[in-house]
């Protein structure tokens, strides 16, 4: 059984925000899962929940792809259907309020996919108030009893209320003023020039200015929430402090509060069109702020901030000495299933996810035998996969990718070629040169290269042939020498690329109870819910079709391109393989070393993967919100050149 190890990542530091002490050390972001109760009339009766809570800090949900086991997840608090705003609000975040009133930030982000309760735990409603109102009350409660006449701390408050609207930063309580910037000064403090502060004395100050602003929000109808929030909103309050006798010192506490947009997917919120852009930009944004959550729980050295304007305006707020609680909002929902793991695993990604062998039957209503249905849906080589990529994400396992899966460019390392090879791309540099091409070098710029190179396929076919030649004596050579996980793979036993070390979970003896989870057998009647479990060529058939353009010419267009280029059908098939791999199991920095994948495509991708699991071809890139088809024939053009480039310049010199 994996062992059970319960990360808690660097201490909180209770380092007071100095300014000359610039984030001296890194706190542990809390991470609490709130599960709502059934909200549909229909279901609640119907419906059996696919999440149950274990205790205060645990929970399980049934494992889609292993119906022997259930997943369990602990935090650092657990929420379950009975509980109140009152419960979350006293256990959870009350505590941090008090490092306000010593000039030190904090943060409160409720995360979760579209309608699992965000809004709710943030705002509430008038009869049951959100962690806002209540936190807005108990702190000016707080700052009047501090500031109280005689008091050596006099106290002002005030607010500010924003939205990160498709990377926009956006004042509700302005909303004219248009987009704005984030600066940083020079002690490492966050700030928005231009950005409205109101002062408020009283929680009628507050309301008055919070009611009308949180209209200005942008919401809209998804297939999965009436009113979706489209947008983070960020409620700032700044706690100023003035010593009342000498030294006369001064200090400031923030307070971020902060409903963040669900994260989507959009083949069931059916988004198109706009939707679709604000889905990619709060996917995008959702996925840079799990990295920063990762990172400061693991204590890496560097934090990814900048990658998006939602971790940029927290950086002063997430790690270094603030005091950060993460609300992870579930539905109990069946149909919620995917959306519910995935957010799960966000939320628990810097700890072990515990798996907890069950029997067979404890899924099954009593006497039911296992239909061979499901036993195919528990494919030991996906389950292992499975297990595999997770151990990849934790960072416990050891990818061991082949190394012919990183370094698709060589080109770039010129000074590492033999001779011979240099004085090929020296000559072909002249040749091109000599017939007025623009631009640099071919040797001094990647792209350039890359157009050098299909000139030069295109123009030497006899050369390509010869190469080919030679390139199968290499093949036969290389394959000899290949691990038997690739041969395997070959065979249809594998279907990962670049094969991770497995590890087997053996069965311990199962617990004596029945367990009300049924997901696993609802999804052996269910198509659209086994996509992650089927064999590649069944998953293929049940994608949805990519929603821009016209898939087939568009797949011919591509076709007829790489047929243009008249590389070996072998070697393309080696490449795309390649390609393939290194897009499923690559982290953004591998990715990266991609030809046309930059740092922002590169956690589109990575982000896109966690959202639907691997992609079947290289083509599916196209699926990716942000990365159009026509990028996709560019990007495979590109690193296939680039594969070809490797495979010209690894052979052996002939002397013509
Ligand atoms: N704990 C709860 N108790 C009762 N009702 C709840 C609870 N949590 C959520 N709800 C209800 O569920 C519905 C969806 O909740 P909410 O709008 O807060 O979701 P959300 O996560 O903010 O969605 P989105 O990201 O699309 O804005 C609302 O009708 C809300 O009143």
């Amino acid at each position: 059984m994996k062992t059970t190890i319960y990360k808690q990542g660097a201490t909180r530091s209770q380092l007071s925000k100095g300014r000359t002490s610039r984030r001296p050390t890194v706190a542990r972001v809390r991470v609490a899962v709130r599960l709502r109760p059934f909200v549909e009339e229909a279901n609640s009766t119907s419906e059996s929940s696919c999440v149950r809570g274990l205790d205060g800090c645990s929970l399980e949900i049934a494992n889609g792809r292993n119906s022997q086991e259930t997943l369990k997840y602990q935090f650092d608090a657990f929420y379950g259907e009975t509980s109140t705003q009152q419960d979350i609000y006293v256990g959870f975040v009350h505590p941090i309020l008090r490092h306000l009133m010593n000039g030190q930030n904090a943060s409160v982000l409720a995360y979760g996919p579209t309608g699992a309760g965000k809004t709710y735990t943030m705002l509430g409603s008038p009869e049951q108030p959100g962690i806002i109102p209540r936190a807005l009350k108990d702190l000016l409660q707080l700052t009047w009893e501090e500031g109280a006449e005689g008091r050596p701390w006099a106290f002002a408050v005030s607010m500010s209320y924003l939205e990160i609207y498709q990377e926009k930063v956006l004042d509700l309580l302005a909303p004219a003023s248009g987009d704005l910037v984030i600066r940083e000064d020079r002690w490492g403090n966050i700030l928005i020039p231009g950005l409205t502060q109101k002062p408020i004395a009283s929680f009628t100050d507050f309301e008055q200015h919070f009611l009308p602003a949180s209209r200005n929000r942008t919401v809209g109808a998804t297939r999965l929430n009436q009113r979706s929030s489209r947008s983070h909103a960020v409620l700032l309050v700044k706690v100023e402090q003035r010593e009342r006798i000498a030294p006369f010192r001064q200090r400031e506490g923030k307070l971020y509060l902060i409903d963040l947009a669900g994260s989507e997917d959009n083949r069931r919120t059916g988004n198109q069109g706009l939707r679709l852009k604000e889905s990619g930009a709060i996917n995008a944004s959702l996925f840079v702020l799990g990295k920063v959550v990762d990172a400061l729980n693991q204590g890496l050295p560097r934090v990814p901030y900048r990658d998006s304007k939602l971790t940029r305006l927290l950086q002063d707020s997430l790690g270094g000495s603030a005091h950060s609680v993460l609300i992870a909002n579930i539905a109990p929902e069946r149909r919620f299933y995917l959306d519910t793991v995935t957010s799960l695993n966000f939320a628990s990604r810097s700890k072990e996810v515990i798996n907890r062998p069950f029997t067979h039957k404890s899924f099954q209503p009593p006497g039911e035998k296992v239909k061979l249905a499901q036993k195919e849906l528990m494919d030991p080589p996906e389950a292992k996969r499975a297990r595999s990529q997770e151990e990849l994400e934790d960072g416990t396992g050891s990818p061991d990718l082949p190394t012919s899966c990183l370094k698709l460019s060589p080109l770039k390392q010129l000074n590492t070629l033999e001779p011979a090879v240099q004085e090929r791309l020296l000559n072909l540099d002249r040749i091109l040169d000599s017939r007025g091409s623009q631009g640099t070098s071919i040797l001094s710029t990647p792209r350039r290269e890359r157009t050098a190179l299909e000139k030069a396929l295109k123009e030497k076919d006899s050369e390509i042939q010869r190469l080919k030649e030679k390139y199968k004596e290499l093949e036969a050579n290389r394959l000899s020498q290949r691990p038997k996980e690739l041969e395997e793979e070959e065979n249809g036993s594998l279907a990962s690329p670049c094969p991770f070390p497995s590890q087997t979970v053996p069965m311990t003896k199962p617990l004596n109870r029945v367990v009300p989870l049924q997901l696993i057998q609802e999804q052996t009647t269910s198509q659209s819910k086994t996509r992650f479990l089927q064999k590649e060529s069944q998953k293929r058939k049940l994608r949805p079709e990519p929603p821009r353009g016209q898939p087939e010419q568009q797949a011919e267009g591509l076709r007829t391109t790489l047929a243009m280029l008249q590389v070996p059908p072998d070697l393309l098939a080696e490449s795309r393989r390649r390609i393939l791999g290194l897009l499923n199991t690559g982290s953004a920095k591998e990715l990266r070393r991609l030809q046309r994948i930059g740092e922002k495509k590169a956690q589109l991708i990575v982000g896109w993967r966690e959202l639907h699991g691997p992609f079947a071809e290289v083509e599916d890139l196209g699926r990716v919100e942000g990365i159009s088809e026509k990028q996709v024939a560019t990007f495979l053009k590109a690193n296939i050149l680039s594969f070809v480039a490797e495979c010209f310049t690894a052979l052996p010199r002939k002397d013509s």
